[in-house]
C-alpha cells in the first residue's frame, strides 16, 4: 500500500520553513517540509492546505506543484506531492509543539531529511 502525502516548501524571501518530526513518528528525528497524509477522496492541494493549517497555522494562498516523489522505505512506501508555497496568511509556527526553523535555501544541506527528500534538497540547493 502506498501512502499519499502532500508537503509544502514554504518560502519567504530566500528562506524555507522546516519542522522537526517527533521521535515517535515514522522518520522521527528528521526535518521535514510540513504536511501529511492525503485523505480518501481528497485532492493533494486540498490536503496541503488542510495540513499546513493544522500543523503550521497558516492559510495557503499561492502554491504550485513542485515534484512528485515515490519512495520505498523498508517499512512503508510513500508518494510525496511536494508543493512550493509562496503565498500564505498567518505566521508559520509549530502549532503541534514541533521544533521549527526558517533556513536560508542554500543551507538546507545542513539538515537531515528523510531519504525520499534528497532530490528536493538537491533541487533547492541548485
Ligand atoms: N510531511 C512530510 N512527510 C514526509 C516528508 N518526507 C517523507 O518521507 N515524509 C513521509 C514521512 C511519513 O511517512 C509521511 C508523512 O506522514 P505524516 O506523519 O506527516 O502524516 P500526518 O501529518 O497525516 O500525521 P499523522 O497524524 O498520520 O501522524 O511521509 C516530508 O518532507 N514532509
Ligand atoms: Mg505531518
Amino acid at each position: 500500500m502506498v501512502i499519499r502525502v502532500a508537503a509544502g516548501i514554504i518560502m519567504r524571501d530566500d528562506q524555507v520553513f522546516i519542522a522537526l518530526r517527533s521521535q515517535d513518528k515514522h522518520q522521527g528525528g528528521c526535518w521535514e517540509f510540513p504536511g501529511g497524509k492525503v485523505e480518501m477522496g481528497e485532492e493533494p492541494d486540498t490536503a496541503l492546505a488542510r495540513e499546513l493549517a493544522e500543523e503550521c497555522g497558516i492559510a495557503v494562498q499561492e502554491s504550485a506543484p513542485f515534484k512528485l516523489i515515490r519512495h520505498d522505505y523498508s517499512d512503508k512506501s510513500v508518494e510525496l506531492h511536494f508543493f512550493l508555497v509562496t503565498g500564505f496568511s498567518g505566521e508559520p509556527h509549530g502549532k503541534e509543539g514541533q521544533e521549527v526553523a526558517w533556513v536560508p535555501r542554500q543551507e538546507l544541506g545542513r539538515y537531515t531529511f528523510p531519504e525520499a527528500n534528497v532530490p528536493i534538497v538537491q533541487a533547492m540547493l541548485a
